[in-house]
């Protein structure tokens, strides 16, 4: 089987240059840590909350905390990181004066499942930026996107400007490739959506929801998008987390620069569609870093038809005016 090391060095059509192969792998090793660390997170005291809230008013768990220090060390060991953003941290931090890349992580995704054993993860991408004013473009300048699930395997799912390529942790803690272009099918019938947050959908997700039900999908909900997404890759669907239309200036509940656009590319690179409505999240220009936006993504045809259901409501709009 071939080892991420070995595909590392085959580097024929991706963006991979020689500094980029240090982030990834070091990256990838920050991966193989934070999943030994959850591991035996309970019996080493690293449960529940700390007193500590990030810049989005949430929380940290420990292993926010942990999983955050774990990757910004990965950026340190990397010479051509120039700075790191997170989820956890106020602003950007400077890494390296002469660096060029910048890394851009959510290093726990999914941590209000951590106490209950379920699927966590960490998104990543990694841009062309050498001063912080270089930080905030859309997410097609994403060189490197992907995303680790810790569950009941490791997985680390990547891509590089070439497809998408899954590996899989091994008892040695050897990532091993399994999947070496990963396809997201364009249809299925699965949708991943907080239907508690009903009266705040707006009226294109609810009629793609109700038509769903009638037509006998079924319903999935990890709570963790990167649970969620790993299903849609395995066996297609759509993930949806919609703006609440009540509260139109929130943008959203996940965060553009280290949830959607990462998973966004890794999305479009399998031939599946991620969009806020009736554009796409990649095409987004962001306006500050911890930004949130409506979200869905998935199944291509699927995607499609809730972009349809949204034009479709922007005609009628023009037309009753
Ligand atoms: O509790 P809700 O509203 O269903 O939200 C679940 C969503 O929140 C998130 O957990 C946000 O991520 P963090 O845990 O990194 O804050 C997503 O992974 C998930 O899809
Ligand atoms: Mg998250
Ligand atoms: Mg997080």
């Amino acid at each position: 089987m071939t080892t991420f090391e070995t595909y590392l060095e085959t580097r024929n059509g991706t963006v991979l240059d020689d500094d980029l192969v240090v982030v990834l792998r070091n990256i990838a090793e920050a991966t193989r840590e934070i999943s030994d660390k959850l591991r035996t997170s309970s019996l080493d005291g690293l449960t529940g909350a700390t007193e500590i809230t990030n810049v989005q008013g949430e929380a940290q768990k420990p292993l926010d905390i942990l999983s955050n220090e774990i990757m910004l060390e990965a950026c340190r060991r990397s010479p051509s990181v120039s700075f790191a953003v997170s989820e956890e941290l106020d602003s950007e931090v400077a890494i390296h004066g002469d660096g060029k890349y910048a890394v851009i992580f959510d290093p726990l995704d999914g941590s209000s499942n951590l106490d209950v054993n379920v699927t966590v993860g960490t998104i990543f991408s990694v841009i062309r930026a050498s001063t912080s004013g270089e930080i905030l473009k859309n997410g097609r300048g994403q060189l490197i996107a992907g995303y680790a699930a810790y569950g009941p395997q490791t997985t680390l799912v990547l891509t590089v400007g070439k497809g998408v390529q899954i590996f899989t942790l091994n008892a040695d803690g050897v990532y091993l490739m399994t999947s070496a272009d990963a396809k997201i099918v364009p249809e299925a019938k699965e949708f991943a959506i907080n239907a508690a947050r009903r009266s705040s959908w707006d009226d294109a997700v609810a009629s793609y929801i109700e038509e769903a039900i009638d037509t006998g999908h079924n319903m999935r909900w990890v709570g963790s998008m990167v649970a969620d997404t790993h299903r849609i890759f395995n066996r297609g669907g759509v993930f949806l987390y919609p703006a609440d239309r009540n509260k139109p200036a929130s943008g959203g509940r996940l965060r553009l620069l280290y949830e959607a656009n990462p998973i966004g590319l890794l999305v479009e690179a399998a031939g599946g569609a991620a969009i806020i409505g009736t554009s796409t999240i990649l095409d987004i220009e962001p306006t500050s870093l911890h930004q949130r936006v409506p979200v869905i993504f998935g199944s291509k045809n699927e995607v499609d038809k809730i972009s349809a259901a949204y034009r479709e409501r922007i005609v009628e709009a023009a037309a009753a005016e």
